[in-house]
């Protein structure tokens, strides 16, 4: 079937004697592709079809059952002891927010905004857009600026919802954090001589948030039970029955445009919907959301993604607006203050002239997270549904309040639209050394359970679906595999722990913050991660102590996924812009449970492709009787739940890049040694993190290497500092049967996984193909 480049040095055939070539396919197998300006972009025709008679990719995922029976129980497992006894009153009444722009009136800049808010709001069906009313009821003293806008209905009537007022929260800033924003400016215009630029910058930053930061703060303890202020400042809060993402709710519009652009069938994470049940639940979103009391609109109504091209910034440029060109400017209107304060710290931040110039954003994000989809609406499965209309560009969400929902819906819609621009997407943290050296860390999310029996979803109204999702009998529970906690390392300038992209001109973070996991999280192996979770990050669903604030980050009561959410300049290498030359190395990342795989190889480029494109990490299968095994988990590029085109076309663009770039591949595992989940364990964080660094350094460039049986993989003989006995695997093991049963039992699985992608034809040059399909195990 055809798939792929039309202009293609990539191509995967069907043949089946590939495997013959495998011993000439060694790590120097490869020659270098010399030609200077290849970034070419793939055809858009690459995608279709490609995934006939695949097996379900996308196994990575699937909201997690959350550890309680009733919203009561719930809240009251996030604290170690009695109830919340502080009472909360409003502060003193901030007056309205201030005015920073003189360019136009307050007034007009106002009701131009309000106008906007308004709009996006409207329903398309019945009448206007809803009166828009800018700050708190609870603290509105003077006569409310209302923004409204006259929308072309097909028959307008009216009802109560046009009646009210929607109070709309944005741009929260109590006047006056501005001046301190521009002395600390002066300062540093002043200062800049002697002080590096880029601190400056992460200082103007900090202050420029502080301001939002505190009346979303207000605003989530005011009205979101579950949130509380921990003892080290951060907004501790709880996001409701789902605790994960739910990748099989995600659906996306099928139109003519999408038709051909992205990939559709058996194995796609695309799940389609019409585009008349995305108008259903837009309506269905719109309308909760303004019969609300008031709606906050993250730091501002404008948040940025912003995405930029490295080329047009020198690395000491430290103007991270300097170049426009791919950024998305991105709305995101909902309920929750603990949502606006997570996207703010999530994305990249607006600068307040941008705020002002703002206009009409490019994608907007309807969250009505606590509000269900309607299960009589075709299409829909289950009470949560995460729909992407890239033609509307707009996204709306229902029954699930899991904030990842947002940045990972976010970074679909950038898996769409970089590679129609040759840029290649990127499931994967991002580091670079002192001398520049840039590494990238692919691997699959952790941490989401898989709700296996999902036949056994029964329906039961909201809010009482908590006692039913308490109640799934089968789950997986996966780790993750390490891309934030080895991208963050304070020896290395940190550009981005999770979504990144690949330009001809260098390597740019997609977002401005990091989403950490915190289970276990300790000072001692984890010290930034531990140091950002502080005033303005949002902690959810930790556990505390309800008379200290301290958080105990072994408390699994209410999940395993408990997740930290920060801006990116609260680790204190942070490269801002959060820019990077072409990577030198490519580690790929996988926890492997089997314990098996080495904890390092070398790859060349045709096992870096299979690797990729398998996606390999293992899951530990929790049953209810307690019994817990290892389940191989593949999923393409690492993100097959995130990608919208077909993998191979996203592969082929990352090899071209590396082939091109003089990239090394690496194969890491994060995952078991010495035997599998249950008899081996986690190989040491420390000793993971001497194997990156040996690759950083150059230094395992110059070791000695074995290959291994089955999967053929170079393993160095030895690492400064990590025990040279735990490199072969087969070493670790004391059932040496057991280790070839189960190594062979892997093998079996990855080549069934390829299974898939043997039939693909990229181009005309079927080389590269037929040394990616060898490069899999062989036995
Ligand atoms: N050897 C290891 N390498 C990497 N992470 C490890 C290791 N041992 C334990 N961990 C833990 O595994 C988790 C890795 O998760 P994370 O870095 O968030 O993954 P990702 O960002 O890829 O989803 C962290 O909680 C980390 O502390
Ligand atoms: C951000 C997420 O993933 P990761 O585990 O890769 O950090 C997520 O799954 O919500
Ligand atoms: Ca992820
Ligand atoms: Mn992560």
């Amino acid at each position: 079937m055809a798939s792929g480049g039309a202009n293609g040095e990539f191509s995967f055939s069907s043949s089946t004697t590939a495997a013959a070539n495998r011993a000439g396919s060694g790590r120097n197998g490869l020659p270098k592709i010399q030609t200077q300006d290849s970034a070419k972009k793939l055809s858009d025709a690459a995608a279709r079809g490609a995934a006939a008679g695949a097996e379900d990719l996308c196994y990575d995922d699937s909201a997690t059952p959350v550890k309680a029976q009733t919203l009561d129980e719930l809240h009251s497992l996030q604290k170690k002891r009695s109830t919340p006894s502080t009472p909360i009153t409003a502060p003193a009444a901030a007056g309205n927010q201030g005015a920073f722009f003189t360019a136009m009136s307050e007034e007009e800049r106002q009701r131009q905004q309000l106008q906007s808010i308004s709009a996006s709001l409207a329903s398309l069906t019945r009448e206007t857009g809803p009166k828009v009313v800018k700050g708190d009821p609870a603290r509105r003293s003077t006569a409310p600026k209302v923004g409204h806008v006259e929308h072309y209905a097909p028959s307008i009537s009216v009802t109560d919802s046009s009646l009210k007022f929607t109070h709309v929260l944005y741009n929260l800033s109590p006047a006056g954090t501005y001046s301190l924003f521009y002395w600390n400016l002066g300062i540093g215009v002043f200062s800049c001589a002697v002080l590096r630029v880029h601190l400056l910058i992460k200082e103007m930053l900090y202050y420029k948030k502080k301001k939002k930061i505190a009346e979303l703060y207000e605003q989530a303890i005011k009205y979101e039970k579950g949130s509380f202020i921990t003892s080290t400042g951060a907004l501790a809060t709880l996001s409701g029955a789902k605790t994960g993402r739910s990748p099989r709710d995600k659906r996306v519009v099928r139109d003519d445009t999408t038709e051909d652009d992205l990939w559709w069938g058996k194995g796609s994470p695309n799940i389609e919907m019409d585009e008349h049940t995305f108008m259903v639940n837009r309506e269905r979103a719109v309308d909760y959301l303004n019969s609300l009391d008031k709606l906050t609109l993250p730091s501002s109504v404008a948040v940025f993604v912003l995405f930029i091209h490295a080329d047009e910034i020198t690395h000491l440029n430290p103007d991270p607006h300097a170049c426009l060109e791919h950024r998305i400017k991105v709305r995101i209107v909902s309920a929750r203050a603990y949502h606006s304060l997570f996207m703010h710290n999530m994305c990249i931040r607006a600068t307040p002239e941008e705020l002002e110039n703002f206009g009409t954003p490019d994608f907007t994000i309807y969250n009505a997270g606590q509000f269900p989809c309607n299960r009589y609406t075709h299409y829909m499965t289950s009470s949560t549904s995460i729909d992407l209309n890239l033609g509307r560009r707009e996204m709306v969400i229902l029954g699930t309040q899991y904030a990842g929902e947002m940045k990972k819906g976010l970074f679909g819609v950038m898996h769409y639209l970089m590679p129609l621009r040759g840029i290649l997407s990127l499931h994967s943290g991002c580091n670079m050394g002192k001398d520049g050296d840039v590494a990238l860390f692919f691997g699959l999310s952790g941490m989401l359970p898989i709700i296996k029996r999902v036949a056994l979803f029964v329906f039961v109204p909201y809010p009482l679906f908590l006692r039913v999702l308490a109640r799934f009998p089968f789950c997986l529970l996966c780790t993750g595999t390490g891309k934030t906690t080895l991208s963050t390392d304070h020896n290395r300038y940190l550009i981005g722990d999770d979504e990144h992209c690949w330009s001809d001109n260098g390597v740019s973070n997609i977002e401005g913050g990091c989403y950490a996991k915190c289970i276990d999280l300790s000072a001692e192996k984890e010290p930034d991660i531990f140091n950002a979770i502080k005033f303005g990050t949002v902690l959810e669903n930790v556990v505390f102590d309800e008379h200290t604030r301290q958080v105990d980050y072994s408390d699994k009561s209410v999940t395993e996924n408990t997740r930290a959410a920060y801006p990116i300049e609260y680790i204190p290498n942070a490269k801002l812009p959060c820019v990077g030359p072409h990577p030198k190395n490519v580690i790929l990342l996988a926890c492997d449970a089997f314990g098996v795989l080495p904890p390092v190889s070398r790859l060349n480029l045709a096992q870096t492709m299979y690797h990729f494109i398998s996606g390999y990490t293992a899951l530990v299968a929790g049953t209810e009787d307690g019994i817990k095994e290892p389940q191989a988990t593949f999923s393409a590029c690492f993100g097959a739940a995130f990608i919208m085109m077909h993998p191979t076309r996203y592969a082929a663009m990352l090899a071209e890049k590396m082939q091109k770039h003089g990239a090394t591949g690496w194969l890491v595992n994060t995952g078991w040694s010495g035997g599998s989940y249950g008899s081996g364990s986690r190989i040491k964080l420390s000793y993971t993190r001497k194997i990156i660094n040996a690759i950083h350094s150059g230094e395992l460039l110059e070791a000695n290497y074995t290959k291994t049986e089955i999967f053929g993989l170079e393993i160095p003989s030895s690492i400064e500092g990590v025990p040279s006995e735990i490199l072969q695997p087969a070493n670790t093991w004391s059932d040496k049967k057991a280790y070839n049963e189960t190594l062979l039992k892997l093998g079996g699985l990855f080549k069934k996984n390829f299974e898939v992608f043997a039939n693909h034809k990229i181009g005309k040059d079927g080389k590269l193909t037929e040394q990616i399909l060898a490069a899999g195990p062989v036995f």
